[in-house]
């Protein structure tokens, strides 16, 4: 069965029981599973955001927002919806989106009386979902130039390298970093994607590498190793990621491992061939309170079991999970990392291309 962006979202609710729900694609069973989850309750949605059955900036910013949607299913008295907020804040501290989510649920629901609450939750709730999806096309739209002029430059595939996912899965469609790519590819320019698997949820592996093939999207999945030497031989145009929180100084805080791919971005320039590093980013990943990444945004530190199993398909097709460390070995599993601006060569955003020095503009 062929699944993508045009016939689905990632969230969505559902008003056709007596009791309102919302509905979301499973990211933890892909790519072997398609299962879609329905949720009734702000704990259920919490569980979701917390074990990643949905994940990616955006997303858990829309899936937070449906949260408090949710919550006010059992009451709209302001306490009660203030505690929800901590909760879903509390659930992971280093995508912005999240809370900016929530305190714009707060901010919209706190003003007015409860009992025109509930409908005004729902109703936000699918207004953000509906802006997410403007933004990303219009990073599609922007990345795609920059594409386009390495196209018309080199006449060839470009081959374009990205680091876990920021596909439509990490959104609530259209995605971010690959927003560019699916564009550049509706347009019948030739691209091709290194996909670096990303140890150790496999976001790349299990779920870029799943939403490329099912949109027809020439793609390679490689060790998160691989990639600077890639780099090195030449083999890489341009590295294009996404972002869980991007500082008003530029710094980029994306998935672990990140940062070393802008590190051999960077060096491969005494190599006689540039390559440009890029982060898809809509504004509400920007995070204009803060300036250094590195000292000022909480990375989240996952579960040692995220690295010490792993899960997949047997030969005969149930799916398993196994162990493949010494027992008793212990484990670091910080899930994020910041790039600092000096390695940026450029923020896409719905409002355009922007260097981290000129991404202060975009708030005018
Ligand atoms: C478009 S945001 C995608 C961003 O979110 C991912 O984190 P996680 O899968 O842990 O939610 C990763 O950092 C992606 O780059």
């Amino acid at each position: 069965m062929l699944v993508n962006h045009e016939q689905y979202r990632t969230i969505w609710p559902n008003f056709e029981h007596a009791q309102p729900c919302v509905e979301i694609i499973d990211q933890t069973k892909l790519p072997h599973v398609f299962e879609v989850a329905s949720l009734t309750t702000l704990a259920q949605m919490i569980v979701a955001i917390k074990t990643m059955q949905v994940r990616g900036a955006p997303l858990i910013g829309a899936a937070a927002a449906y949260g408090i949607a949710l919550s006010t299913l059992d009451s709209c008295a302001d306490r009660h919806l203030q505690q929800s907020a901590e909760q879903l804040i509390a659930s992971r501290p280093t995508a912005v989106n999240l809370r900016w989510a929530v305190q714009r649920m707060l901010s919209a629901l706190l003003r007015l009386p409860d009992a025109q609450r509930q409908s005004a939750a729902w109703a936000e709730a699918a207004l953000i979902c509906d802006e997410d999806v403007q933004l990303n096309q219009a990073i599609g739209k922007h990345g795609l130039t920059l594409i386009h002029a390495q196209h018309q430059q080199k006449a060839r595939t470009i081959n374009i390298l990205t680091h876990c996912n920021a596909g439509w899965l990490a959104t609530v469609d259209f995605g971010t970093a690959l927003a560019p790519i699916y564009a550049a590819h509706n347009a019948g320019i030739h691209v091709h994607v290194w996909v670096g698997e990303t140890r150790p949820r496999n976001q790349g592996a299990s779920l870029t590498a799943w939403e490329l093939g099912q949109h027809g999207v020439p793609h390679t999945v490689i060790s998160d190793n691989a990639g600077g030497h890639l780099m090195q031989q030449g083999q890489v145009d341009m590295v294009i990621v996404g972002a869980d929180r991007v500082t008003a100084a530029g710094d980029v805080c994306n998935k672990i491992g990140t940062y070393l791919k802008a590190l051999a971005a960077f060096d491969s320039v005494a190599l006689g061939h540039h390559v440009p590093f890029y982060a898809a980013v809509p504004s509400p990943t920007i995070d204009w309170n803060i300036e250094d990444g590195v000292k000022s945004i909480e990375i989240e530190e996952r579960d040692a079991e995220e690295l010490s199993w792993m899960s997949g398909k047997l030969s005969d097709g149930t799916i398993a999970s196994v162990n493949i460390l010494p027992h008793g070995t212990q484990v670091a599993n910080p899930a994020f990392d910041v790039t600092p601006a000096r390695l940026v060569t450029g923020i896409i955003t719905e409002r355009g291309v922007f260097t981290p020095q000129q991404l202060r503009t975009m708030q005018r």
